[in-house]
C-alpha cells in the first residue's frame, strides 16, 4: 500500500473538517503563525510531532525580533553584531522576511511605529568631542528613545505573547482534530485493512473463478463438441428413421396384405379342422370297427390260442439223434410227429405218426421276428384294453425262455417276445398320443417255485418276506400282490433295465439252487391304464408273459426229496391250468383258479373275456420224443377249447 501523508488522506475524505482549517484545506508552513519555541520545545513528545511538521521559518520569527534589537543595539554600542549568534536561531533574513510578510502581518504594525521612532532619533551629524553637553543631550535621547522602544517592544512582546496564546489556543485545537483524525485515521486503517482482506479474498475468488471458468470455458467446449456430434448423430438417426418409417409402411402393406391372408387362411384352416374332425371321427369309427372285427376274429380263432415252435438243433447236438417231425402242408399250421414203433403184436415195426394242427406252427428256423408278427395283434389288444395272456410251454430245454425273452446275448433280432411286445406298445402308446389317449404303465416280474412267490426285481438277499395275491378291495377284482415291487415306467429303455435285473436275479438263483429257472414259472406283467380325455374313455388291461417252468416227467422211482417235490408242484400247476382252460371251455360254473398260485394270479387274465396264446414249444431232438408228445397233446386240447369272447376293459 502507498504511504500517503495523512493531509492528503483528509483532503479526500468527506469526514467533517474543523472551520478553521474548512478553506485552507491542507495545513502548510505558510499558514503556521509564528510559535515560541523555547515553550514548543517544552512540550510532550506529541507536540514534538506537530513540532516537527512546523516548517524551521516558524522557529526563525523570534530571532527575527532579536535581530531588529540586536541591530538597533549595535548601531547604538557601535560594536560588531554578536547576538544573532548567542540566540541559537540563526535564520537568513529572507526568511525572516518571507514570515513577516506571510505569517503575522498582525505583530507587524506595532513594530513597523517602533523602528520609524529610532530612525527618528539618529542624528545626521556627529557632537563635536567638546559638546558633552550635547552628548549628554543626545544620550538622553537616545535613554528615552530606548525607552520607548522597550515600551514599544513590551507592547509588542504582549501583543506576541496574545498571539501565541491564540495560536497555542489553535494548536490544541488542531491537537484534537488531530487526534480524532488520528483515530479516524486508525478507524479508517482498520476498515482499510477489512477492506484490503475483502479485495484480497475477493482477488481470490476471481482466481479461483476465473480457474473455474476456464474449465467451464473448457466444458462448453466439450458440450459444443458433443452436442455437434449429436447432432450429426440426430441427423443420422433422422435419416435411419425415415427410412424405417418407409420399411413400416411397407410392412404395414405388407402385414394388410397378410392379415387380408391369414383370414382367408383361417376360413381355410375352419374347413380343413372341420375335415380334420370328420375324418377324426370316421377314423374312430374305424378303429372301433377294427378292434370289433379283431375281436370278432379272435373270437372265430377262439380266445386261446395255440402256436407251437420248434427250436433248431444246436451246435452241441448230434445231428442224428434228431426228431422226426414234419411240416406237411405249407398253411403253417400243421405238425407231423413219426417214430418207428413196435406193433401191437410186438413182431413188426411200423411206422406210427401223430398229427397235430394249430393256430400257426413254426419251424426251426423261424426268426424272433416272424414269431413276433403273429402276436403283434394280440399285444396290440392290450392297448385296447384286453387282457391278455401269452404263454411258453414245454419241457425243460425246448427254447421257452428264448422264445420269450431272448437269448442272453441278446441282439435286435434275436429280442423275445416280451422285449419286442414293451417295444411296440410303447411306440403304439406314443402314436395313440395324437388321438387323445395318454397312457401310464406299471411293470413287475415275479417267479412261482414250489408254490411260492418271489419279486424277481428284488435281489435274492432281500427276500424275506411274504407275497400274497390278494384282490384290490372286495368291489374291485383287480389283484395285486403284497409287498411286490411294482415300478411305474414311462419307456421301454426302462423295462429292459427291470428285465435285465430280473434276469440277473433269476441267475444267481440258478446257481444256488440247481437250475432253479428251470423249474419256476417266471411272469411279467405290464398294466396298462389309457385315458382319452376327449372322448372320456378309460382303458385298464394287462399284459402277462409268462415263461412256464419245464413239463417233463420225472421218473417217480428217481425223484426224492426237493426235486419230487418240484415235480409235484410243477405238475399241479400246469395240469391245473389246464383245468382251468377246460372249464372255462365247459362253461363250469366254477373255475378252480385256486387250485395253483399260477392260475389264481393270472385268473384275470384267464376268463373268457381275455385273450390268450400258448406257446408250445418242442425240442427236436429225438431223446425228447415222449416229452414233445406229451407237450403237443396238452396243447392240442387247449387248442379246442373255445374260452368265449374277449371283452374290452373299458368304462
Ligand atoms: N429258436 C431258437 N433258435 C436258436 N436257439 C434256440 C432256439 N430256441 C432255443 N434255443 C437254444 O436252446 C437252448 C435251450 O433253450 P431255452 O433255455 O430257451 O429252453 P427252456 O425251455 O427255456 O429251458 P428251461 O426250462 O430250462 O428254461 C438255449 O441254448 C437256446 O439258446
Amino acid at each position: 500500500m502507498e504511504n500517503k501523508p495523512p493531509f492528503a488522506v483528509k483532503a479526500t475524505s468527506r469526514l467533517p473538517v474543523p472551520s478553521s482549517l474548512r478553506n485552507k484545506r491542507v495545513l502548510s508552513e505558510e499558514n503556521l503563525p509564528a510559535i515560541d519555541m523555547k515553550r514548543f520545545c517544552e512540550s510532550s513528545a506529541e507536540e514534538e510531532m506537530i513540532h516537527r511538521r512546523i516548517p524551521a521559518s516558524i522557529a526563525t520569527t523570534r530571532p527575527k525580533a532579536l535581530a531588529v534589537a540586536a541591530v538597533t543595539r549595535s548601531q547604538v554600542t557601535g560594536r560588531k553584531s554578536v547576538s544573532s549568534t548567542r540566540s541559537g536561531f540563526r535564520a537568513p533574513a529572507s526568511s525572516a522576511r518571507v514570515v513577516n510578510k506571510k505569517a503575522i502581518p498582525s505583530i507587524s504594525a506595532p513594530r513597523t511605529a517602533g523602528s520609524s521612532a529610532v530612525v527618528a532619533t539618529v542624528p545626521g551629524k556627529k557632537r563635536a568631542a567638546w559638546d558633552l553637553k550635547g552628548q549628554v543631550s543626545d544620550m538622553r535621547d537616545k535613554v528615552t528613545s530606548y525607552k520607548d522602544k522597550v515600551h514599544l517592544l513590551s507592547g509588542d512582546n504582549v501583543q506576541l505573547r496574545r498571539n501565541m496564546e491564540e495560536m497555542q489556543q489553535r494548536l490544541d485545537t488542531l491537537r484534537v482534530e488531530n487526534k480524532e483524525l488520528s483515530s479516524r485515521f486508525c478507524m479508517l486503517e482498520t476498515d482499510m485493512k477489512t477492506v484490503q482482506e475483502k479485495l484480497q479474498q475477493s482477488i481470490h475468488q476471481v482466481k479461483e473463478l476465473t480457474s473455474l471458468s476456464t474449465g467451464q470455458k473448457q466444458q462448453i467446449t466439450d458440450q459444443l463438441q458433443t452436442i455437434q456430434e449429436l447432432q450429426e448423430a440426430k441427423q443420422s438417426l433422422c435419416r435411419l428413421l425415415d427410412s424405417a418409417e418407409l420399411k413400416l409402411k411397407q410392412a404395414e402393406q405388407e402385414n394388410s396384405h397378410l392379415r387380408d391372408e391369414t383370414k382367408a387362411r383361417r376360413a381355410q384352416i375352419g374347413d380343413l379342422q372341420q375335415e380334420i374332425q370328420e375324418k377324426e371321427e370316421k377314423l374312430h369309427m374305424q378303429e372301433m370297427d377294427r378292434r370289433h372285427l379283431h375281436n370278432v376274429i379272435q373270437e372265430l380263432k377262439g380266445n386261446i390260442r395255440v402256436f407251437c415252435r420248434v427250436r433248431p438243433l444246436l451246435k452241441s447236438e448230434d445231428q442224428k439223434n434228431l426228431d422226426q417231425i414234419h411240416f406237411p402242408l405249407q398253411d403253417k399250421k400243421s405238425l407231423v410227429l413219426s417214430r418207428t414203433e413196435e406193433s401191437h403184436i410186438g413182431r413188426e415195426k411200423e411206422d406210427v405218426k401223430y398229427d397235430f394242427s394249430f393256430d400257426h406252427v413254426f419251424p426251426p428256423l423261424s426268426s424272433q421276428a416272424e414269431v413276433f408278427e403273429e402276436i403283434s395283434l394280440l399285444v396290440q389288444s392290450a392297448l385296447d384294453g384286453y387282457h391278455v395272456c401269452i404263454f411258453a410251454y414245454g419241457q425243460t430245454g425246448s427254447g421257452k425262455t428264448y422264445t420269450m425273452e431272448g437269448p442272453d446275448d441278446m441282439a435286435d433280432e434275436t429280442m423275445g417276445m416280451i422285449p419286442r411286445a414293451v417295444d411296440q406298445i410303447f411306440q403304439h402308446a406314443a402314436e395313440l398320443k395324437s388321438r387323445g389317449w395318454t397312457y401310464k404303465f406299471t411293470a413287475n416280474f415275479l417267479e412261482i417255485y414250489n408254490e411260492t412267490l418271489q419279486d424277481l426285481l428284488v435281489k435274492r438277499s432281500e427276500k424275506n418276506v411274504d407275497y400274497e395275491i390278494k384282490r384290490v378291495s372286495a368291489t374291485n377284482e383287480e389283484l395285486h400282490v403284497t409287498n411286490l415291487q411294482y415300478v411305474a415306467v414311462a419307456s421301454k429303455e426302462e423295462v429292459y433295465k427291470l428285465l435285465h435285473s430280473a434276469k440277473m436275479n433269476r441267475s444267481v438263483a440258478k446257481t444256488s439252487l440247481n437250475d432253479r429257472s428251470s423249474r419256476s414259472h417266471s411272469i411279467f406283467q405290464l398294466r396298462i391304464e389309457g385315458r382319452n380325455e376327449m372322448r372320456d374313455l378309460k382303458t385298464n388291461a394287462v399284459l402277462s408273459l409268462v415263461d412256464l417252468a419245464g413239463s417233463e416227467r420225472l421218473d417217480k422211482s428217481l425223484s426224492k426229496g426237493d426235486r419230487l417235490k418240484e415235480t409235484q408242484a410243477i405238475n399241479s400247476s400246469l395240469s391245473n391250468l389246464g383245468l382251468v382252460i377246460t372249464s372255462l371251455s365247459n362253461k363250469d360254473t366254477h373255475i378252480p383258479y385256486r387250485n395253483s398260485k399260477l392260475t389264481y394270479l393270472l385268473q384275470n387274465s384267464l376268463r373268457g373275456n381275455s385273450k390268450m396264446l400258448m406257446f408250445v414249444n418242442i425240442s427236436p431232438l429225438g431223446e425228447n420224443f415222449s416229452e414233445s408228445l406229451n407237450s403237443l397233446r396238452f396243447a392240442s386240447k387247449v387248442n379246442e377249447c373255445v374260452v368265449g369272447t374277449a371283452q374290452v376293459n373299458r368304462k
